[in-house]
């Protein structure tokens, strides 16, 4: 097959002649907006999105919930009802879940893992295919736990897509226990459609370690917030068991928060520019793991002011290494990575072996790009070793990574010459991201 030239597409990445200083309006969050279109799908009734991030992740999940009958309807409103105020709002109607259908999960983890526990209670067979690199992604704990849980799924006994789930209607449900030491998704998935479960759910983690907490966090407040019995470790229940009741679920008047994970590259152009970037409606309290910048980006040199208008970055000129785990935070890692590069001391990021098995194998990807660049990255069995050197312009290559373009973005700040391979990537989460970029650059 020829490749595709958009794949191929170089783009000079801006460098900066300056400190930055900009506001920048970050689009919704991919985890908030998935999760409210699968429980509003859920629902026993119809609800609203307001500001929904619209990105090839939430437009593949968008597409699937219709294929199986879900009515979304995308308006542009004049809302004078809540604090959504006016702009993109989606009305998601909930209906019958009918197969056969076919859902294409391009390379979105939210899609592939979220929605077969859906497509169980459809009344019949749903079809799951992506992109290549969606067979590699780990789907066995969703896979395994809804055949416990009484579905039936024909697969080729990898683990992974392709698949066909054969919705009975119904799902019996009740007590699982999974493996999800590569992916907290596998959690989110099944809490996510537990309510629907005749019997509930009760998911046991039995593996060693469990990225990305403060996702599984959002999973239960979002489902509390639409009426959901959620028993929680933290709510005085056991280690590592979640516990769905059975029952019907509200529909909902939600405003999407900015992705804090996109608003990185941002706060990142603050840091490496010794400039200013603010970000309008930084929520005050919020369980996106992209909070966790505001300490990981101050203990690497800037500083920050959270108002009621929004989040305050500001660089002071210097940027330090750092030694973290990144575990909770795996997606920051890229963005991390690329600042650290540029520090004036080594850093250590540790806790994220299971990026291997992300958008790309994200360690192998991150070492090969910046040390091709010049730098001085190892892989460690859990993370890097990232010992900054002077770097030079070349081609940073992304492999279909939205996170690695961005990562390829910031140093081509303090860069001169880095060329982006396939920033059309970015689609994935972020579609304006050059203009933003640019716009940020130019004001
Ligand atoms: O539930 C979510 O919305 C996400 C959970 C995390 O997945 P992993 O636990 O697989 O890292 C994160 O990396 C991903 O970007 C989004
Ligand atoms: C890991 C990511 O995405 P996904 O939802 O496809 O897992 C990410 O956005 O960094």
């Amino acid at each position: 097959m020829a490749p595709n030239p958009a794949h191929t597409a170089l783009w000079p990445a801006p460098h900066a002649s300056g400190a930055v200083d900009a506001t920048v309006h970050v689009p919704g969050s991919k985890s908030v907006t998935n999760r409210a279109l699968v429980l509003a799908a859920l629902a026993s009734e119809p609800g609203w999105l307001r500001r929904p991030l619209r990105s090839r992740d939430t437009l593949l999940m968008a597409g699937a919930l219709r294929e199986m009958g879900v009515g979304i309807e995308e308006t542009v409103s004049s809302s004078t009802s809540g604090a959504g105020g006016s702009g993109e709002a989606w009305r998601v109607i909930p209906a019958g879940l009918h197969g056969p259908a076919t859902v294409d999960v391009g390379n979105a983890g939210t899609v592939m893992r979220f929605l077969p526990p859906v497509a169980a209670l459809a009344d019949g067979p749903i079809r799951f295919d992506g992109d290549p690199r969606s067979y590699e992604r780990p789907l066995h704990g969703v896979i395994d736990a809804l055949r416990a849980l009484g579905a039936r799924i024909d697969d080729d006994g990898r683990g992974a897509l392709p698949l066909t789930v054969h919705g009975g209607g119904a799902l019996d449900g009740g007590p699982v226990e999974i493996d999800a030491s590569s992916s907290s998704q596998f959690v989110s998935a099944l809490l996510l459609s537990g309510p629907r479960f005749n019997q509930g759910v009760e998911v046991r983690h039995t593996g060693a370690t469990l990225p990305s907490m403060p996702h599984i966090r959002m999973t239960v407040d979002m489902l509390r917030a639409v009426g959901a019995q959620v028993d929680t470790p933290e709510s005085g229940g056991e280690p590592n068991v979640w516990r769905v009741t059975p029952g019907a679920l509200l529909g909902r008047d939600l405003t999407v928060e900015p992705d804090l994970s996109n608003a990185q590259p941002f706060l990142a152009a603050a840091l490496v520019t010794g400039g200013k970037v603010v970000v309008p409606d930084w929520p005050e309290r919020t369980t996106q793991p992209g909070d966790r910048l505001r300490e990981i980006f101050t203990e690497m040199g800037g500083s920050c002011e959270l108002s009621d208008y929004g989040l305050v970055f500001t660089g002071s000129g210097a940027v330090h290494g750092i030694d973290v785990d990144l575990g909770e935070v795996g997606e920051l890692t890229p963005g991390i990575a690329a600042v650290a590069a540029l520090a004036d001391s080594p850093s250590t990021l540790r806790g994220v072996a299971h990026l291997r098995l992300h958008e790309t194998d994200r360690l192998a990807a991150l070492t090969k790009e910046i040390n091709e660049l010049g730098g001085d990255v190892t892989e460690t069995a859990d993370g890097l070793h990232i010992r900054p050197r002077r770097l030079h312009g070349g081609v940073f290559h992304t492999y279909e990574d939205h996170r690695m373009a961005t990562a390829g973005a910031i140093i081509g700040l303090a860069v001169e010459g880095v060329q982006i391979e396939n920033v059309a990537t970015t689609a994935k989460t972020l579609p304006d991201f050059p203009e933003l970029w640019t716009g940020m650059l130019g004001s």
